[in-house]
């Protein structure tokens, strides 16, 4: 049965018709125990009327994506950062039975800094002022209506949170100029959630503790893998966070600092789950987000498509010229795609690898060994020559030519 609705922003979502068959047919049917809106927002109001109307529990985008969030926020900035996407839910009045009247002179608790499940404490510190939500009533002596203490402690909180983060994002930084100081390239790995990205790192490196699970959002923290590739570069593989269409605004300012990372990368490698139904609308909604972020130009030009998942797709061929195809599951196509990584990593960093003739006698080859990588020396005696394959910067490629004409 599909029905139609009306913006989410509205306070109804469904035409009174509509409505009413829903109802019908939820309130008919026993082993219905929650509903699903697949719109954004619900604002409170209409929560509490369709709850009314159908008996049981129904939710938005915003609250489910936020709950799988919650779930899986492993490390103290994943939990922060659901902590801040949370707070907007808090905002609207909140339910109020058990409630007690304000005692007199009772003393505001001052929120407990590191409890982050906001919603339960919050409404606990609110709860313990009384009265009812919305009321207008002042509490004594303080001056403030209950709603004027409800969005002062939330705004505490909310600054208190951000302070944390910001704590956190700028170790995070130092931690990405040590890794730029030591000059490993960062190869950003992007995509829709659930496409294969932790999978594929974990092909890529060998990595034995990482751990791929078939849920939405199983990565909330970006980590780093190193691997290496055919020219021996070594390169840190940064996991994301599944981007996912459609997700509500404040979760993704709430998750951006931890994208920030992805603008700072050297190259982005962008994976797709081309057995997915929906694999096209995916790619663009991240391509969107990822333009969103606003990453240097060179980066977004030189963007390496995967196709994920081939196996699932008997005789797939890729739409897109430049797509390696991968099963990152069985190992398939990762030879293919590392030879691709290690021409962008190093064309990134103003590096190519390049064979040269060189003399025996001459003093190239030394020089090559001083300004460049040497990667194999192929001695040729009988010619008095040796082909060199080295990995060489641009300029010092520039200076080899001009030393060495001909
Ligand atoms: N058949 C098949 N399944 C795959 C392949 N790659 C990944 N999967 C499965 O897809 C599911 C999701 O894999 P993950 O690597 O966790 O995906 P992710 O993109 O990291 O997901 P999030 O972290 O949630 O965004 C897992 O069940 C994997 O086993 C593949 O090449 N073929
Ligand atoms: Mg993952």
């Amino acid at each position: 049965m599909v029905v139609p609705s009306k913006t989410p922003d509205r306070k109804l979502i469904f035409g009174r018709g509509t409505l009413e068959r829903l109802t019908e047919r939820i309130r008919g049917s026993p082993e219905i125990t929650a509903v699903f809106l697949n719109v954004e927002r619900m604002a409170a109001a209409t929560k509490k009327e369709l709850e009314a109307a159908w008996g049981v529990q129904v939710f938005d985008r915003f609250t489910v994506v936020l709950h799988v969030f919650r779930c899986h926020a492993r490390t103290k900035e994943a939990r922060l950062q659901v902590a801040l996407a949370e707070l907007p839910l808090l905002r609207c009045p909140l339910p109020t039975q058990g409630s007690v009247p304000v005692p007199h002179g009772h003393v505001l608790p001052s929120p407990e800094p590191t409890h982050f499940h906001a919603r339960s404490h919050l409404k606990s510190d609110v709860a313990h002022l009384g009265g009812r939500g919305g009321d207008s009533r002042h509490i004594m002596g303080s001056g403030e209506s209950f709603l004027q203490v409800q969005q002062r402690l939330l705004k505490d909180k909310e600054v208190k949170i951000r302070k944390a983060l910001d704590r956190l994002r700028r170790k995070r930084l130092l931690l990405g100029q040590q890794r730029r100081r030591r000059e490993f390239p960062v190869v950003a790995v992007v995509g829709y959630t659930n496409c294969g990205k932790t999978t594929l790192i974990k092909a890529l490196t060998g990595d034995a503790t990482i751990q791929p699970r078939d849920q939405l959002f199983a990565t909330l923290d970006v980590t780093a893998h190193a691997g290496r590739l055919p020219s021996q570069v070594t390169v840190i593989y940064m996991d994301t966070i599944g981007f996912l269409s459609q997700l509500p605004h404040s979760l993704v300012e709430s998750f951006s600092a931890t994208m920030e990372d992805v603008s700072h990368s050297d190259l982005i490698v962008h994976v797709r789950d081309v057995s997915h139904p929906e694999t096209e609308l995916q790619k663009a909604s991240v391509l969107s987000a990822l333009r969103a972020l606003r990453p240097p130009r060179p980066l977004l030009d030189r963007v390496v498509e995967v196709a994920n998942k081939v196996d699932l797709v008997p005789g797939y061929r890729p739409a897109e010229p430049g797509a390696v195809a991968v099963s990152a599951l069985l190992g398939l196509g990762l030879e293919a795609l590392k030879a691709r990584l290690d021409g962008a990593v190093l064309r990134a960093a103003g590096r190519r690898v390049l064979t040269l003739r060189v003399g025996l006698t001459g003093p190239q080859l030394s020089w090559l060994h001083q300004e460049a990588t040497v990667q194999a020396v192929d001695v040729r005696p009988e010619a008095g020559v040796a082909d060199v394959k080295v990995i060489i910067s641009d300029s010092a490629y520039g200076r080899f030519r001009k030393l060495f004409p001909g």
